[in-house]
């Protein structure tokens, strides 16, 4: 990646704008590959889904996350270059893809702040391969063409522009310009779509995905544990809702991220009109400055109508055997997993309690250094799935999940977040989330088997993580 002295700044004029985008083409010419130029800039007060909303056009790409707690929103629009893989080299893949793009990205503008610079966005389903015909490919990754940003009180904005010999520079010139003027003063009341209160369509049907299955193949999972297969597996069902009109993926991630603040809140739209939407508590990976953040989560409880009850939930849950036991199973293989790849993760002994909205979890932060020598899709590919919501050993437990489930995840318990060019990036996982095609939407919701799962609990705990969506939808 080429980066241009920021004083060469385009966008604050229109001539030092041409001038960039003419060397940028040159360089495509000279090294008969197309070049990516991305230009950042720092804007004034942008709120990212605001922005999203007014240029979301459902055949296109999109890219939403946010965890309110944070105070940091990232959207991405539009791809100006994408790729699609498949199989269990994805992640190494999409790694490959990435290096080849930003070794052709010529990149200028204020680059100091977070989120600035080129941006790749991505999508993994939990399997490392779909069917044909699945609903979202087994990995997606894509640089968007806008990209806007909020942290901490500063506010980015980012355009990506492929630029090849036969590029005409008048149009670019005009398309970045035009983008500037608008995301450097944003106009929120010039959407249409902001002069009327956001309609809900009213869910009218319910069906399971898989009827009738789930508690039986809790049974038989925990059959295969007393036989010794494996020690964890975590099992899904799945809920089909249609609604009286089309769902507004937008606008009820807007009410996810008032409601789950400590959560994040994403949206990732695959350009087929499908939006996989969700507020997830965890977080798989988190690499900046060389730190790396994951955790382990896992062991729930309902919340309590009081304090009190609550807080007699949340004894409860510290004090199960079996809860302890299922989410030791996570934080070790965590732990082992990082060891794979040369990183020494530090957690506590014992878990803490996550409260939510609906439910309360145990969990254990994992913190540790990375080099600069592993590369953030590597370490991502060594952890997913983990225990939360694969099983332990993962290669006993994750290939009977279809079986025992019968139904496909797809994105559900799969991988969603961002990474940049200097080996930063945030990766969740996609639980509490559902798949909304139209009229259409499918929510999913887990829970880890051990020894000493009872089938109609475990039911129980699905039911108030599927509140989550239902609630909202
Ligand atoms: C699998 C899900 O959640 C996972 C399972 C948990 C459990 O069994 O206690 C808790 C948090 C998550 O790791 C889900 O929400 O769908």
């Amino acid at each position: 990646m080429q980066i241009i002295p920021s004083e060469m700044l385009p966008g604050r004029d229109e001539a030092a704008l041409r001038r960039f985008l003419e060397g940028c083409k040159e360089a495509a010419v000279t090294k008969g590959h197309f070049q990516i130029a991305s230009i950042s800039l720092e804007v004034k007060h942008i709120a990212p889904l605001a922005v999203l909303q007014s240029i979301y056009e459902p055949e296109e790409l999109h890219f939403y996350i946010e965890r309110p707690a944070d105070d940091e929103a990232i959207a991405g629009a539009e791809a100006v270059v994408q790729a699609r893989f498949d199989g269990p080299g994805r992640f190494q893949q999409v790694q490959a893809f990435a290096d080849d793009v930003l070794e052709n990205t010529i990149v200028v503008g204020d680059l100091s702040e977070a989120f600035t610079g080129p941006h790749f966005f991505t999508a993994f389903s939990f399997e490392d391969s779909v069917a044909e015909g699945g609903e979202f490919p087994a990995a997606t990754v894509f640089l968007p063409r806008w990209q806007v940003s909020r942290s901490k009180g500063k506010y980015g904005a980012v355009a990506n522009l492929k630029i090849d010999a036969g590029t005409n520079l008048d149009e670019a010139v005009a398309r970045v310009w035009g983008a500037y003027q608008k995301f450097g003063a944003f106009d929120y009341g010039n959407d249409p779509a902001n002069d009327k209160p956001p309609e809900q369509p009213e869910p009218c049907s319910r069906r399971e995905l898989a009827p009738g299955v789930f508690e039986g193949a809790v049974k038989q999972a925990l059959e295969s544990i007393r036989e010794g297969e494996f020690e964890k597996i975590v099992l899904a069902r799945g809920i089909e809702l249609e609604a009286d009109g089309p769902w507004q993926p937008l606008d009820a991630l807007n009410r996810l991220r008032e409601r789950f603040g400590s959560c994040f809140t994403f949206s990732y739209g695959g350009g087929s009109g499908r939006s996989f939407i969700g507020a997830t508590p965890e977080r798989l990976l988190q690499i900046r400055d060389g730190q790396l953040l994951t955790e382990a989560i896992a062991g729930s409880a309902p919340r309590g109508r009081n304090a009190g009850e609550d807080a007699a939930c949340a004894r409860g849950l510290l004090d199960s055997e079996k809860d302890l036991r299922e989410h030791a199973c996570v934080r070790d293989s965590i732990l082992r997993r990082l060891e794979q790849v040369g990183i020494e993760g530090i957690a506590d002994a014992s878990p803490r309690i996550l409260p939510l909205a609906n439910v309360q979890h145990l969990h254990t932060p994992i913190h540790a250094e990375v080099g600069e020598s592993v590369h953030l899709l590597e370490v991502l590919s060594e952890l997913h799935p983990t225990p939360a919501v694969g099983g332990t050993p993962r290669e006993a437990a994750v290939p009977r999940i279809r079986e025992l489930e019968q139904m496909d995840r797809g994105l559900y318990a799969g991988v969603v977040g961002w990474f940049n060019h200097l080996n930063e990036g945030e990766m969740v996982v996609g639980i509490r989330s559902a798949l909304i095609d139209g009229k259409r939407a499918k929510l999913y919701a887990g829970a880890g088997i051990v020894e000493g799962s009872d089938a109609e609990k475990e039911a129980r705990e699905t039911e108030l993580k599927l509140n989550a969506l239902l609630d909202t939808l």
